[in-house]
């Protein structure tokens, strides 16, 4: 089909040893077996090259597509971080590009000019104005997928794990947007390309907030100052429970503004049965590859079945799908919310289904429990530490609810037996997602499901 598929075929090998050490390859939890190129794109011809690749990885029977921006030159690698470097292949130096910014400055450029560059698509939201020949760099914090960040003014994602169709967090951003809700980032562009015959969503610009601290840089800071000092959280300079009330009057005002945006839709039984079999099943597909979290299964089996008989119904609608610290962005101006794709490793159907705002509460809530508790991984263990750490989590997701049910009118913690199995729920995903992305923080999740389950969950 296109140029350059001959160096994309043989560069398979060396992109599925180098795959593993991808902060954002998702499939850390099987060997892979095969990755076979599915489409490739020449974004910049000669020397240096920039190709678009969509792979397709092969593991045992689960097969996913990811995203690549391969960079090669006739020259050594540039000056990007080691780890990018994908291997040499016909006397060219091969790299994952997104950290040279001289080849991703052409990303902006060519969404600036609306452009369709070898079958990808190129836009500006019909609105935006945007600047070009600004040069990008990656952003460092914790993410799934990879962000670049042009001249301190625009952002651009690119998902790195691509399902077919239009991306969820580009479609809520859009319909946010529309009712001029305050709480995110503006939308100002994206990149799609075609997946399974469709076209798809491969990467979104945002207007970047330079005098932003994401609410996990904001909160962990507040723990260290907490188990540093010994002194009570309301006594010490960077306590976190009045940012974390705000946070909570924001998130409510978010979810009215999804309502508003796309309607709010009575759940019924059948909903509610739907949510206990998809916790169930989350539970068995966790618990046959991360046997840490067998012992815990007949309880959170229990803590599921509770859900069924709650009476009365739980209204559905757009949420988040994927709520935690590192999604909020403290700025001058109040919270914003970032991220609306929903849970990295659900299937599409699953990211689309409209869901009870409480799915939210209690992944914000879990977060406070990492938080607190990311400190204490690799830690000999002291009861005082984690009492401390405990205490710290508590202040902060009282303060969040109390913020929450101030806007929203209603308080989530009377949705108890709802809640703590959405928070359980969480924590299990959580499991298999610290078991496939980052092994060595399998304990934080698996310590929270212990103790939800042995002092029966109070918030
Ligand atoms: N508009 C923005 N302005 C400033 N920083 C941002 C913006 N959007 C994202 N970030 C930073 O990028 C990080 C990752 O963004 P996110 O959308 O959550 O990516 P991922 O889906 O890969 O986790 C955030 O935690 C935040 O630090
Ligand atoms: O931000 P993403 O959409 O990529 O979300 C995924 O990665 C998150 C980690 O980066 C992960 O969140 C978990 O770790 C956070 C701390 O790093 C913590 O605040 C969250 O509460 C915890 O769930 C998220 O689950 C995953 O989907």
């Amino acid at each position: 089909m296109r140029e350059h598929g001959e160096l994309v075929a043989q560069l398979t090998d060396e992109v599925a040893a180098w795959l593993p050490s991808q902060r954002w390859f998702a499939g850390k939890d099987r060997p892979i077996s095969a990755v076979r190129p599915l489409s490739w794109s020449t974004l910049l011809d000669g020397d240096p090259l920039l190709l678009h690749v969509v792979v397709e990885v092969e593991q045992g029977d689960r097969r996913e597509a990811y995203q690549l921006l391969i960079g090669s030159r006739q020259a050594e690698l540039p000056d990007v971080p080691h780890s990018a470097s994908i291997g040499l292949e016909s006397g060219l130096t091969c790299y994952e590009a997104s950290g040279d910014a001289d080849l991703t400055s052409c990303l902006l450029d060519f969404m600036s000019e609306g452009k369709v560059v070898d079958g990808l698509t190129f836009e500006h939201e019909p609105d935006a104005e945007l600047a070009t020949g600004l040069r990008a760099h990656p952003i460092t914090s914790e993410q799934s997928n990879t962000s670049l960040v042009y001249g301190n003014q625009y952002i651009l994602k690119l998902f790195r794990k691509l399902t077919p169709g239009v991306n969820k967090d580009l479609m809520l951003h859009r319909a946010l947007r529309e009712v001029g809700c305050r709480h995110i980032a503006e939308p100002l562009g994206s990149i799609s390309g075609e997946l399974d015959g469709g076209p798809t969503t491969i990467g979104m610009l945002q207007r970047f907030m330079p005098d932003a601290v994401d609410g996990w840089v904001m909160a962990t800071t507040s723990v260290r100052d907490y188990m540093a000092e010994g002194l009570p959280p309301e006594e010490l300079g960077g306590d976190f429970a009045g940012e974390a009330a705000r946070l909570g009057a924001a998130i409510a005002t978010v979810h009215a503004d999804l309502a508003r945006a796309l309607g709010v839709e009575d759940g019924d039984q059948d909903d509610l049965d739907r949510t206990v079999q998809a916790m169930l099943a989350r539970l068995d597909r966790v618990a046959a590859s991360v046997p840490e979290l067998v012992p815990y299964v007949p309880r959170l089996r229990t803590a599921f079945e509770k859900v069924a008989q709650i009476s009365g119904a739980v209204p559905v609608q757009y949420v988040h799908g994927d709520l935690h610290l590192g999604q909020v962005l403290r700025t001058l101006n109040g919270w914003l919310v970032l991220d609306f794709e929903g849970e990295p490793a659900a299937s599409f159907a699953e990211r689309a289904a409209l869901r009870s705002t409480l799915r939210d509460v209690a992944g914000m809530l879990r977060s406070f429990d990492y938080a607190a508790q990311q400190l204490l991984v690799g830690q000999p263990e002291d009861p005082n530490d984690t009492e401390r750490a405990m205490a710290w989590s508590t202040r902060n997701r009282d303060a969040f609810c109390d913020g929450y049910a101030r806007v929203a009118g209603r308080d989530p913690r009377d949705q108890s037996d709802l809640l703590r199995a959405l928070e359980l729920d969480k924590a299990v995903y959580e499991v298999g997602y610290e078991h496939a992305n980052r092994p060595d923080w399998l304990t934080v999740p698996l310590s929270s499901i212990a103790r939800l389950m042995t002092d029966e969950g109070t918030s």
